[in-house]
């Protein structure tokens, strides 16, 4: 059997995510009860909520990275019970390998598919260009700026071609300058990729322009600790009320 090619490890569709009833929680905390959501393929849904409110504890479960207390997390009806190549993880903090260069971090999840050496390379050179770092292939994260780290982060997850890209605050170490030059970016690179992205942010100007749906976690009056959910539509039209919609997330924050 012939080794698999960057083609084969493309795909064509982005991956369709239900959360069933999911209960999450860490030992004796609930943090989330009953949660319902479904994402659809190629969907940008971005997570906002106040500190504490169990976004990130949300992503890790869609990742496979922490298993519900009760319900099913589903990835194209399949249950998910572990991480996988098919959903990368972004996160906030600089995940890359140290000891590795640019190219080498980027290279890694093309690797771990078994995809040739030639073609990852490649594979990574030309994402490495993408993100605008053409000429860094050599260098390594801790040359590089927070901002420039991110990038070789945004690369290294889209390299591997996954279906779903989960990302968690991964701007929310930079400065606002940066931080508008890496939205514009991914705006630029999520054209061009049909995978399904579920973005953790803080930052409700951020949700706004990045989602095509934006879910707030909140705390409600006479649920505890238990959070609720709430979607708000957010088509793409040029004369959607942005003001209203801010204040009607605020609100729900
Ligand atoms: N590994 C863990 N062990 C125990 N409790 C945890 C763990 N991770 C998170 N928690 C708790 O779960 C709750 C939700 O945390 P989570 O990190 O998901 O919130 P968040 O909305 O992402 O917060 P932030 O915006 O501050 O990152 C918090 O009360 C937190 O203290």
């Amino acid at each position: 059997m012939s080794a698999p090619t960057v083609e084969a490890a493309r795909v064509d569709a982005g991956l369709a995510i239900r959360l069933e009833g999911v209960s999450l929680g860490y030992g004796r905390h609930a943090v989330l009860e009953d949660l319902r959501l479904d994402i659809a393929p190629g969907e940008v849904l971005v997570i906002v909520g106040p500190s504490g409110s169990g976004k990130s504890t949300v992503l890790r479960a869609i990742a496979g990275l922490l298993a519900p207390r009760a319900g099913r997390v589903l990835a194209e009806g399949v249950e998910v019970t572990g991480p996988s190549s098919d959903r990368a993880m972004v996160f906030q903090d600089d995940a890359l390998l140290p000891w590795r260069t640019v190219l080498r971090n980027v290279e890694l999840p093309l690797r771990i598919r078994g995809v040739p050496r030639r073609e990852r390379r490649a594979a990574a050179e030309s994402w490495i260009a993408r993100v605008g770092l053409a000429g860094c292939e050599d260098r390594l994260p801790r040359e590089l700026s927070g901002g420039m780290r991110q990038r070789v982060q945004l690369a290294r997850s889209l390299a591997g071609a996954p279906r779903a890209v989960l990302m968690d605050e991964p701007f929310g170490a930079l400065d606002a300058q940066t931080r508008a030059g890496m939205q514009r970016l991914l705006l630029d690179v999520l054209r061009d990729t049909l995978a399904t992205v579920v973005f953790v942010t803080h930052d409700v100007d951020e949700a706004l322009l990045l989602a095509d749906r934006v879910v707030v976690l909140g705390r409600r009056e006479g649920h505890g600790d238990i959070a609720t959910v709430l979607s708000v539509p957010h088509p793409r039209t040029p004369d959607i009320d942005r003001a209203g919609l801010r204040a009607r997330i605020i609100e729900e924050l």
